[in-house]
């Protein structure tokens, strides 16, 4: 069967363009009442059953049949195996990736993620103390690819940050298992462990693992089983089950912030090769059907450029199914006015990824404020960013750009405010505490601030 990929055409300055815009523009797993539903059972089922449900989900969405739990955890035996079985280019490439994440998460530390304190005229001190959480869960997704780049994205400022405990989760689906919401696969014996997944779980440090994922595995997470520990957040991205059961469990656990399908957003002034642009798009596609890819250009000739090669490349590219149909049903080639209206739309978007394709990208930086990750240049190709360049992949989604940031080493810490008031601080902050406290009919607090001023006053409305 021949595929085609039409992302759609849309002009700015087309009088129906508002609303072909809004209809092709966030879609989230909340809009969407038959994954909600779902989503919701099957944590529900989770708290109450535990493991049990964890195994039967498990069977039922990824084919994998187990007769415990224990069956289903990962070694450091066998992260350490896979290690030391792996290609010598790959394992480099692993370490050198990680090598490179490490870099940029001990600086982001460095910027803004360390303790502080100062003292003011009366000697008062105040700060922040900041301390690495105790257990996080990392999610890994596994169903349409396998991600250890993302277990480095996830782990790596995990270390940083000084958490004690990571626990990972990732599914091993069976190949050829489809995850119909029906009875799936039940016939097969073991999920398909990626070697490059547990390799990477021995290069970026992972205290227990688990091939369990979606909805099910991160109820696992946030209410705890007999077999799986409960974590103090999650974090990491995965598709709209996943997305949609972070969002849930919000509140029982912490979260990093709703990293779904993946996007990007091209913004080109024409200078880069149309082929660069198309594969570009692709690449963001070729994650999942629900995956969007949009390319925004003053230039017509341009726009039809890159769909000619659209059109060449698709057939060569092994994915092709799942990258059609993204383009096809998200996708999008945007004719504006110039550049600076693709730059204010840019920003309506807040997409996950941010191409700027341009020979002078630093013009238009400026203008851009909502998105995940900025790329500068035809030659800051997005991939770079999704395996090593060393910010972080793990980025916000649907349009959540315009409040979130990517994940960094800022979720795996908390901050505690410091406060020590000295004897003379005491004095001008008890007299202010004191009006305050009276004025809110509060006596205890307004108590509490003047018995330590040097002169006590009488209670004020004392009884
Ligand atoms: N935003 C980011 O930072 C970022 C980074 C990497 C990947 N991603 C995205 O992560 C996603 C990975 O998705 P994936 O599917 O490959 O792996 P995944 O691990 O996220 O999802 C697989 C799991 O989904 C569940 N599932 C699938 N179909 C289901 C159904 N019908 N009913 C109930 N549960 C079902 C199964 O439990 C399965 O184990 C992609 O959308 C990709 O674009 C995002
Ligand atoms: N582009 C993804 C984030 O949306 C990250 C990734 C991992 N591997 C390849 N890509
Ligand atoms: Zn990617």
């Amino acid at each position: 069967m021949s595929l085609s990929a039409q992302p759609a055409r849309l002009n700015t300055s087309a009088p129906d363009f508002e609303a072909q815009f809004a209809a092709r523009l966030h879609w989230s797993a909340d809009t969407d009442h038959a994954i909600e539903q779902r989503v919701a059972d099957i944590l529900d089922d989770v708290k109450r059953r535990g493991d049990a449900a964890v195994l039967e989900y498990t069977a039922r969405f990824d084919g994998l049949q187990a007769a415990s739990m224990a069956e289903l955890e990962l070694t450091q035996a066998d992260f350490k195996a896979a290690f030391d079985d792996l290609p010598a280019a790959q394992r480099e490439a692993l370490q050198n990736a990680a090598r490179r994440v490490r870099g940029y998460h001990e600086a982001q530390k460095k910027a803004s993620g360390e303790s502080w304190t100062y003292r003011d005229e009366d000697g008062t001190l105040l700060g922040q103390k900041v301390t690495p959480l105790d257990r996080v869960g990392i999610y890994v997704p596994g169903g349409k690819a396998a991600y250890p780049s993302s277990l480095i994205m996830n782990a790596v400022p995990a270390h940083v940050a000084g958490v004690g405990e990571i626990i990972m989760v990732v599914p091993t689906p069976v190949r050829g298992s489809v995850a119909t919401g029906g009875t799936g696969v039940t016939t097969a014996a073991r999920g398909e462990r990626n070697e490059l997944v547990l390799a990477a779980a021995y290069v970026a440090g992972v205290t227990r693992a688990f091939t369990i994922g979606g909805a099910q595995a991160v109820a696992a997470l946030a209410y705890g089983t007999a077999t799986v520990p409960k974590v103090d957040k999650i974090t990491g991205p995965g598709n709209a089950y996943v997305a949609s059961a972070k969002r849930r469990v919000f509140g029982t656990v912490g979260i990093d912030m709703i990293a779904g399908p993946s996007e990007i957003l091209v913004l080109a002034d024409g200078s880069t090769p149309a082929e660069w642009v198309a594969m570009d798009l692709f690449s963001q596609a070729e994650h999942d059907e629900l995956a969007q890819s949009i390319l925004l250009c003053p230039d017509a000739a341009y726009l039809d450029a890159v769909q000619r090669e659209v059109d060449r490349l698709l057939p060569t590219m092994p994915r092709a199914a799942i990258i059609a149909k993204s383009l096809n049903d998200r996708g999008a080639l945007i004719l504006t006015r110039d550049m600076e209206e693709a730059c204010a739309i840019s920003n309506r978007i807040a997409p996950e990824h941010l191409e700027v394709s341009s020979s002078d990208p630093h013009r238009w930086e400026p203008l851009l404020k909502h998105a995940g990750a900025i790329f500068l240049g035809a030659y800051t190709s997005e991939s770079l960013g999704d395996y090593c360049a060393g910010p972080n992949h793990v980025l916000p989604t649907s349009g959540t750009a315009r409040f979130s940031s990517p994940l960094g080493v800022y979720d795996f810490q908390k901050r505690s405010s410091l406060i020590e008031v000295s004897q003379a601080g005491a004095q001008p902050l008890g007299a202010i505490a004191a009006e305050l406290a009276y004025g809110e009919g509060l006596q205890a607090h307004a108590r509490a601030a003047e018995l330590r001023l040097s002169t006590v006053p009488p209670m004020r409305g004392a009884k």
